[in-house]
C-alpha cells in the first residue's frame, strides 16, 4: 500500500505514467513473465506487448471504495470480466436512498434505472448549459445531450435524463460501457466482485489501465487530479494460493486547503480522512498489541484484515511525501505513521493450528521474531540513547543559560539599585538645598514683617504723643483734623490687617530697607525757599544723595526707631524740569495715589509745575504727610506772631507784611502776601523741628495745614474796617439776619494760600461758589485772567476736580468740613491753566489791587453781574448788601 498526503504521489507511484509504469504494472510482468518487460498497458500496441511474456494464470479484482462504499470497477468497463457482472442486482437507489433494491437481474429497465438513479436529474433536452458535475468542469453541453455527455456531466453511475430517449441512451451505454456496481464485503472480501483473467500480463495491463480511468477523481487546489477513492487491485494467482493486494489509498487532506466547498466535497473529504484514520488505527492497535484491532471501521480496513492478521502475508508500506518544504509537516507525520506500522509484529496465522506446526518451524518462527523484536528494542534503545544524550546536551546548554541569565539579572539589579541610590541622593542633596533657601527666605520675611511691626508700634506711640500735647494746648478742633487724620490712616493700617500693614510699611520699607539699607538715620533737608524761588518743591531728603538745593541737612534718628526707617523724600530735578515743560496741561488729580500736582509760581508770577513724584514717594507721603501737619500745626502754636504775619492780610503787598528777625518768617510773609504764592515755601520757613522728628514738606499736609485754619478763623473774627465803612446799620442788621443759617465756605489754593471766606445759602452749588470768587477775582484785578480754577472734591474719597458741568449739581454741602466745624466747608481750588504769554506772565507780576478800592465803585455793577450770574434760588434770596459782602 501506498500511503501519504494528497498530492504526494501516491497514484503516480501505483500507476506510473507511459513512460515510467508504476507497481501495478511492474507486478504483473514480474509475475507472469518473470520481469521480462514492462508497459503501462493501456495506452501500448501490440509492439509493447512482445516483452510480456505467458506466464502464470492470474485472476485481477479492480475495486474502488468510494465514500465508504465498494465499487467493483471491472463491471462496466467493457472488459471481458467473469464472475457475476454485469447485474443490476444490489443496485442501491442513489435517488431515494432507500434500500429497495432494483431486482433488475440482467438487464435493468429503464424504470429500474429512473428508479434508482435520479429523476430529478431527468432534465431531457433542457440539459443545455449544465455543468460537469463529475469533474467539476465548465465544459458544457448543448443541444440534446448525448449518452456521453450525460456520462461527463453526472457520471455513469448517475442516470439523468427523464425521457425515454435519454433513458434509453443510458441505457445503451450502460450495456456498452458498463456502469459501477456496488459491492458488499462478505467476510474480510469483497462478495461477488468480477475478475479479469490470463497469462498475458499486457492484455491485463492494458485492462487495468482502463478500469483505473474509471476512478473518481476531482480537481481540488491540492492536487488537479485528486484521487477520491481508495483503489485496490487484487491478483490472485490461484495455481501458487497467493494474492496480491496493491492499494492506492486516497490521500488525507484538509478541507479548507484543498478548497472542498459544498455538502459533497466535504463528505468526501470525510470519508477519505476516515479510512485513513481507521489504517492508522488499526496499524496502532497492532503495534501495541490491543486485543481488539478496529477492522470494520472502514471497508478499507475490512478487505486488508488478511494481510494483517494473517502471519504468512506481508505488508510492505510505501510512503510518499513531497519534495514541497510547505509539506514538511505532513512529510514527518507520515514517517512517524510508518514508523509505527514499523513495530507491527504479527502473531502466527490463526489458520494454522499450532499442533500442526513442528517444533524446528515453531523453534526458527520464535527466534527470528526474537532477533525482530531483539532488533527492534535495540534500535529503541539506541534511539532512546541519542534522545537521552541529546536531552543531557540541551539541559547543559539550558543550564548554561540560566547561568547567564541569573548574572545578567544580577547585573541588573546591582545597575537598578546604585541607580536608585544616586537618584535618591541627588533628591536629597536637592531637597536639602531648596529647604535652605526657603528658610532663608522665610527667615527675611520674619524680619522684614518684625521691622514693620516695630515700625508700627512706634507710629501708634508718636500717635499718643501728639494727642498728649495737643490736648495739653486746648486745641480740640485742630487736633480733631489733624489727629483724626493721622488716627485715621494708622486705625486704617492696623484694621487693614497684615497685609494692608505689610503693603503700606513696605512703601516706606522700599526706600529705607530697600534702596537703602545701610542707611539708619533720617536725614531731614530743608529747602532753601530763600536761593531758590522756583524749586521750593526741589528740596530732597535722601541718605545716599544730596541735590544742588540743599542747604543744610539735619541728621536725626527717628522716635521709637533706633536702627529703622528712614523717612525720606526724593524730589527728582529732571521730573520737574520735564514737568515743566508740559504747558498748558489741565492737571488731573487722584486722590487714591496722592497723585498731585501744585503750580507754584515765582516772583516773576511764571506759573511752575510741581514735581512729578513717583508713587512711592506719594506713598510715603501719605504715611507722612500727617506728621508733617502735626509740625506745622505746633510751628502755628509756637510762633503765632509768625502765623499772625503769614495770614494777617492776604491782600496787603508783601513789602509790608516783612518782620525782622527771622528770615524764615520773612520769606512766608513775602509768600502769603501774594495769594498767588505757594504757601508751602512759608510753611516749610517757618516750621521748627518737632521733638526728634522733621519731615519733609508734603503738598497733600499743606492743603489742610492747620494754621492756615487758625489764620482764616482769625480773619473771619475780624471785619475789616473796610467793609464795615460801607454798611449802615440797618444793612449789618439786616446780614446779621442772613447770615444766620448760612454756610462758611472758605476757600483756598490748592497750593495752600487762603483766598477768601465767604456765607452761603445751605443750597447753594459750586456753580453759584464760582461766581462769586470769579467776581471776586475781578474785583482783585481785572488782569488776573490766570485764576483759571477747577473745584477739587477733597470730601470725596477720590479728591477729584470737579468738572464745570457738574458744578451745578454739587451741593457746598458735600465739601469737606472746615477745622471739622458743622456749618463751616472749605473749598480747595486748583489751577487750571497756566497762562500762555509772557504778556500775561507778566500780568501775574502785578501785586493784587487792594479789594477795599475797588469796592465801592464796583459794588453796584458786580451785585448785577453777581446776581445775575447766581443761580436763580440762590441769588433770589440773597440781598444786595449780603453780596456785596460776599465780594468783600
Ligand atoms: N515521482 C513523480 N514523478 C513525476 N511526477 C510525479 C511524481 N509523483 C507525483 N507526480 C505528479 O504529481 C501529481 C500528483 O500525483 P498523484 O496524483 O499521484 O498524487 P496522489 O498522492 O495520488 O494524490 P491524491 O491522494 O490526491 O490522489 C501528478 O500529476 C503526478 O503526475
Amino acid at each position: 500500500m501506498v500511503y501519504g498526503p494528497t498530492g504526494s504521489g501516491k497514484s503516480h507511484t501505483m500507476f506510473g505514467c507511459a513512460k515510467q509504469p508504476g507497481i501495478v504494472y511492474r507486478a504483473l510482468r514480474d509475475i507472469l513473465d518473470g520481469g521480462g518487460g514492462c508497459s503501462t498497458g493501456g495506452e501500448s500496441g501490440e509492439e509493447e506487448d512482445a516483452g510480456f511474456g505467458v506466464g502464470l494464470f492470474v485472476q485481477v479484482a479492480v475495486l474502488e471504495i468510494y465514500n465508504e462504499e465498494i465499487y467493483d470497477l471491472l463491471v462496466g468497463s467493457g472488459a471481458n470480466t467473469k464472475g457475476n457482472a454485469p447485474k443490476m442486482t444490489n443496485l442501491k437507489c442513489q435517488v431515494r436512498n432507500c434500500d429497495s433494491q432494483c431486482e433488475v437481474k440482467v438487464k435493468p429497465t429503464v424504470t429500474d434505472i429512473a428508479h434508482c438513479c435520479c429523476p430529478q436529474l431527468y432534465v431531457s433536452s433542457e440539459m443545455t448549459n449544465l455543468k460537469c458535475r463529475v469533474r467539476n468542469c465548465d465544459s458544457r453541453r448543448e443541444g440534446n445531450p448525448t449518452v456521453t455527455d450525460i456520462v461527463h456531466c453526472y457520471g455513469p453511475q448517475f442516470c439523468v435524463s427523464v425521457q425515454v430517449e435519454i433513458i434509453t441512451r443510458t441505457v445503451t451505454y450502460l450495456k456498452t460501457n458498463g456502469y459501477l456496481v456496488r459491492l458488499e464485503v462478505m467476510g474480510k472480501k469483497a462478495k461477488n466482485a468480477t475478475y479479469i483473467s490470463g497469462n498475458e500480463a499486457g492484455k491485463i495491463s492494458r485492462e487495468v489501465a482502463k478500469v483505473e480511468k474509471r476512478r473518481t477523481v476531482k480537481s481540488t487546489l491540492c492536487n488537479e487530479r485528486s484521487s477520491r477513492s481508495h483503489c485496490m487491485i487484487i491478483l490472485d494467482v490461484p495455481s501458487v494460493g497467493g494474492r496480491l493486494m496493491l492499494v492506492d489509498m486516497a490521500g488525507s487532506e484538509n478541507i479548507e486547503a484543498a478548497g472542498q466547498t459544498g455538502f459533497d466535497a466535504k463528505m468526501q473529504t470525510a470519508k477519505i480522512n476516515q479510512g485513513n484514520t481507521a489504517l492508522k488505527r488499526v496499524v496502532e492497535s497492532i503495534a501495541n498489541g490491543d486485543s481488539h484491532v478496529p477492522f470494520r471501521d472502514s471497508k478499507l480496513t475490512m478487505l486488508l484484515q488478511d494481510s494483517f492478521e494473517d502471519d504468512k502475508s506481508k505488508i510492505l508500506m510505501i510512503l510518499c511525501a513531497s519534495p514541497d518544504p510547505k509539506e514538511l509537516h505532513k512529510t514527518v507525520s507520515t514517517l512517524e505513521y510508518g514508523a509505527k506500522a514499523k513495530c507491527i509484529i504479527r502473531a502466527a496465522h490463526a489458520s494454522t493450528p499450532r499442533d500442526k506446526i513442528s517444533s524446528e518451524e515453531s523453534s526458527s518462527m520464535l527466534n527470528s521474531r526474537i532477533v525482530a523484536m531483539n532488533q527492534f528494542i535495540y534500535k529503541l534503545q539506541k534511539e532512546n540513547k541519542q534522545r537521552e544524550k541529546e536531552r543531557n546536551e540541551a539541559q547543559n546548554v539550558l543550564r548554561l543559560k540560566e547561568e547567564e541569565l541569573a548574572q545578567v539579572r544580577a547585573k541588573v539589579r546591582l545597575l537598578e539599585g546604585q541607580g536608585a541610590a544616586a537618584k535618591e541622593e541627588e533628591i536629597n542633596s536637592k531637597v536639602a538645598e531648596k529647604t535652605k533657601m526657603l528658610k532663608s527666605e522665610l527667615q527675611m520675611m520674619e524680619e522684614k514683617m518684625l521691622r514693620q511691626q516695630q515700625e508700627l508700634l512706634a507710629l501708634k506711640r508718636r500717635l499718643q504723643e501728639v494727642e498728649l500735647e495737643k490736648a495739653d494746648a486746648r486745641q480740640p478742633a485742630q487736633q480733631d483734623v489733624i489727629g483724626g487724620r493721622l488716627l485715621a490712616r494708622l486705625s486704617e493700617m492696623s484694621a487693614g490687617g497684615d497685609q494692608c500693614m505689610s503693603m503700606a510699611m513696605s512703601m516706606s520699607m522700599d526706600l529705607d530697607a530697600g534702596d537703602q539699607p545701610s542707611v539708619l538715620d533720617v536725614k531731614v533737608i530743608k529747602e532753601d525757599t530763600r536761593q531758590q524761588q522756583g524749586q521750593m518743591w526741589n528740596h530732597t531728603s535722601t541718605a545716599g544723595s544730596c541735590t544742588t538745593v540743599l542747604e543744610q541737612e539735619d541728621v536725626v534718628r527717628l522716635s521709637g526707631f533706633p536702627e529703622k526707617a528712614v523717612l525720606s523724600t526724593v524730589f527728582e530735578e529732571g521730573d520737574e524740569e520735564s514737568e515743566e515743560k508740559d504747558s498748558g496741561a489741565e492737571v488731573e488729580v487722584c486722590k487714591e495715589v496722592v497723585e498731585e500736582e501744585s503750580y507754584k509760581v515765582d516772583r516773576m508770577g511764571q506759573p511752575l509745575a510741581e514735581p512729578d513724584r513717583t508713587n512711592r514717594i506719594q506713598n510715603i507721603f501719605r504715611l507722612c504727610g500727617n506728621y508733617r501737619e502735626l509740625v506745622k500745626k505746633q510751628n502755628a502754636e509756637e510762633s503765632p506772631a509768625a502765623k499772625q504775619q503769614a495770614f494777617g492780610d492776604e491782600n496787603k503787598q508783601p513789602g509790608e507784611q516783612q518782620l525782622p528777625g527771622d528770615e524764615n518768617i520773612q520769606q512766608a510773609n513775602q509768600v502769603f502776601g501774594d495769594e498767588n504764592k505757594d504757601p508751602s515755601a512759608a510753611w516749610a520757613a517757618i516750621e521748627t523741628p518737632m521733638c526728634d522728628v522733621k519731615v519733609a514738606d508734603s503738598p497733600v499736609s499743606s492743603q489742610l495745614s492747620p494754621i492756615v485754619c487758625q489764620a482764616v478763623d482769625d480773619a473771619e473774627l475780624t471785619m475789616p474796617e473796610e467793609l464795615k465803612s460801607c454798611t449802615t446799620d440797618g444793612e449789618a442788621n439786616e446780614l446779621s439776619k442772613e447770615r444766620e443759617g448760612l454756610l462758611d465756605v472758605y476757600i483756598k489754593w490748592e497750593s495752600g494760600s487762603l483766598i477768601k471766606g465767604l456765607k452761603l445759602l445751605p443750597t447753594a452749588c459750586l456753580s453759584d461758589l464760582r461766581k462769586l470768587i470769579e467776581a471776586h477775582f475781578e474785583e482783585a484785578g481785572s488782569k488776573q485772567q490766570h485764576h483759571q480754577f477747577t473745584f477739587l472734591l477733597l470730601g470725596d474719597p477720590s479728591g477729584a476736580p470737579v468738572s464745570r458741568e457738574k458744578e451745578a449739581t454739587v451741593q457746598i454741602s458735600r465739601l469737606p468740613n472746615w477745622n471739622n466745624q458743622t456749618n463751616s466747608y472749605l473749598a480747595c481750588l486748583r489751577v487750571a491753566k497756566k497762562p500762555a504769554t509772557m504778556e500775561q506772565q507778566q500780568l501775574h507780576q502785578t501785586p493784587l489791587s487792594p479789594l477795599e478800592s475797588k469796592l465801592n465803585s464796583l459794588a453796584l455793577h458786580h451785585h448785577h453781574a453777581a446776581a445775575g450770574a447766581l443761580s436763580p434760588k440762590v441769588a433770589a434770596q440773597m440781598s444786595p448788601s449780603y453780596i456785596r459782602e460776599l465780594r468783600a
